[in-house]
């Protein structure tokens, strides 16, 4: 996808909130109706809004932050004891720096878990993202941390599943009709986030906590922590209380400039990927975002949760009804050398992890032709 604004300027709007209360049993027609129209409106532009009413429980949200925080500020060589290095299938920890996004790193550490299955042994002729399946690492010494995230991937799961159905119906569909695609084998992948200012040694005022991109899966859910004060205990500067929060989610509005995602405890900040895109022909957008680092002195922890169908599906285009079909665009956008979109979902994911994780990609994968340029 091509990935447009560069720096660009800041815009006054804000993300639109859904209650997801309106869509459930409770709610009356109207509301479900109104839900739904503000759902297909927020789809096409900006591409992202803020779910609330979600029924995820508080203590599961703010267990999750809390974890996270307390793993990432242990000391560094226990976080590489489950350094993504050791893993095939991408999981495990990236220290800052380590990951790639539009070909520069990112300043932010994390660590990436899926779903729990042995992994495979390869035949040969077994498609190559067969490789992405296996077990994740969990750091021994916070055993809480697997407890509360396989617990937060379950909850978020059935989210998921319920705001597939709610996108089905405001695209004109029937509520099931995504179900068949997601019934078998559904995916789900959880990285775990903490952002810094750039530490001594990144080129001064770096700010790339993850470059723009689209996400390339089908959905996401996003938790967002405030900035927090946090100072890296070899660090001598003192950190210091914020008046207000500085930018740190961005969504592109499609004018070349910013919308502030900002921080709505216990929302979650939810925007759809690649493959949902190209299944709407693109009534939907996969909207370009980024995240900007928190000034010296503070950290800021999310977790991110990315829903998709099976490794062997392939995305068929739904069957829009007439009058959405005539608000399509009627230029195709033109296919980016840098970033081939793949319908068939394992090769398309497998594509965004060996360009994400070069080290990995050079250690495990180094028998396959590249799929792709540069360009998460
Ligand atoms: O940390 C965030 O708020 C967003 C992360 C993100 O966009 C991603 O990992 O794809
Ligand atoms: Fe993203």
């Amino acid at each position: 996808m091509p990935v447009s604004p560069g720096p660009g300027r800041p815009s006054a709007a804000a993300l639109p909130v859904l209650d997801l209360r309106s869509y459930g049993a409770a709610s009356t027609p109207a509301d479900r109706a109104d839900f739904l129209a503000a759902l297909r409106a927020a789809c096409r532009d900006p591409g992202f809004f803020q779910l609330t009413g979600h029924g995820v429980p508080t203590r599961l949200t703010e267990g999750v932050l809390a974890v996270s925080r307390e793993f990432f500020r242990l000391p560094t060589a226990v976080k590489l004891e489950i350094e993504n290095i050791h893993s095939p299938h991408f999981r495990g920890y990236t220290r800052l720096g380590h990951e790639i996004t539009r070909g520069s790193p990112d300043v932010r550490e994390q660590i990436d878990i899926g779903d729990e299955r042995p992994a495979r042994v390869p035949a040969p002729g077994d498609p190559p993202y067969l490789r992405l399946d296996g077990p994740n690492q969990w750091p021994a010494r916070l055993p809480q941390l697997r407890e509360t995230v396989l617990e937060y991937m379950a909850a978020l799961g059935r989210l998921a599943r319920v705001v597939v159905r709610a996108l089905a119906e405001s695209l004109g569909l029937p509520p099931g009709h995504l179900d068949p695609t997601f019934a078998a084998d559904p995916r789900s992948h959880v990285k775990l986030l903490r952002y810094l200012a750039a530490p001594a040694g990144f080129t001064d005022g770096y700010d790339q906590g993850v470059g723009p991109h689209k996400d390339g899966g089908f959905l996401s859910l996003v938790l967002q922590d405030g900035l927090r004060p946090w100072d890296e205990p070899t660090e001598p500067a003192r950190p210091t209380a914020l008046p207000t929060q500085p930018p740190a989610l961005q969504v592109a509005d499609g004018r070349g400039g910013w919308i502030d995602a900002v921080p709505l405890a216990g929302a979650f900040v939810v925007n759809i990927g690649e493959m949902f895109e190209l299944a709407t022909q693109r009534y939907y957008q996969a909207t370009v975002h980024r995240v900007v680092s928190p000034p010296k002195g503070h950290e800021r922890v999310s977790v991110a949760f990315f829903y998709g169908p099976g490794l062997s599906a392939t995305l068929e285009p739904v069957p829009l009804p007439a009058d959405l079909r005539a608000q399509l665009p009627d230029t195709e956008e033109p296919p980016d050398p840098d970033n081939p979109i793949f319908a068939q979902h394992g090769t398309n994911t497998l594509k965004s992890w060996l360009r994400s994780h070069p080290a990995v990609a050079r250690r495990y994968y180094a028998d396959l032709a590249p799929l792709t340029g540069s360009v998460r």
